[in-house]
């Protein structure tokens, strides 16, 4: 799969803990940053994520800071994305399953390496379910 992530300052080492081991997986894996060592902004990678998942350049965005709440938010700011945050793997399985999430977040600061890489399994592991679901899926568009 097409996989892009990105992060602030706060979630590098984790970026590049899970970067490689969806390169490991197999995955197709885009790194929009930041480089370890520097102050950014959330909303800036956010929006880099949000713009490559809309154009679908990647299929899936993992979006992450210190608590996962901010770039989050800016990912959620694209309307071609759903970006659900997350700090275990049946949130992870249900944004999927009911909520055909393209993102996914997590917060560095409150969630490690094994459970982040347990989220993702479950996020890329899982398909969307449709019916009922793609209704409510297609009103979020709507609103
Ligand atoms: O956006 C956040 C909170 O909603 C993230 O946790 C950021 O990583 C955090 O705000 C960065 O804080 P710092 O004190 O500038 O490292």
């Amino acid at each position: 799969m097409r996989i892009a992530i990105a992060s602030d300052h706060a979630a590098t080492d984790l970026k590049a803990e899970l970067r490689d081991w969806l390169i490991e997986q197999g995955h197709e894996v885009a790194d929009l940053g930041p480089e370890p060592g520097e102050s950014v902004d959330y909303p800036d990678y956010g929006r880099k994520l949000a713009d490559v998942v809309a154009d679908g350049t990647a299929e899936r965005g993992v979006a992450l800071c210190g608590s996962g709440i901010g770039i989050s938010m800016a990912v959620n700011r694209n309307p071609a994305c759903r970006c659900a945050l997350v700090s275990e793997p049946l949130s992870a399985a249900l944004a999927r399953e009911h909520n055909d999430a393209n993102c996914i977040a997590m917060g560095a600061r409150l969630t490690g390496g094994e459970m982040a890489r347990a989220c993702l399994s479950a996020f890329l592991e899982t398909e969307f379910a449709g019916g009922r679901h793609q209704r409510r899926v297609d009103k979020l568009a709507q609103s």
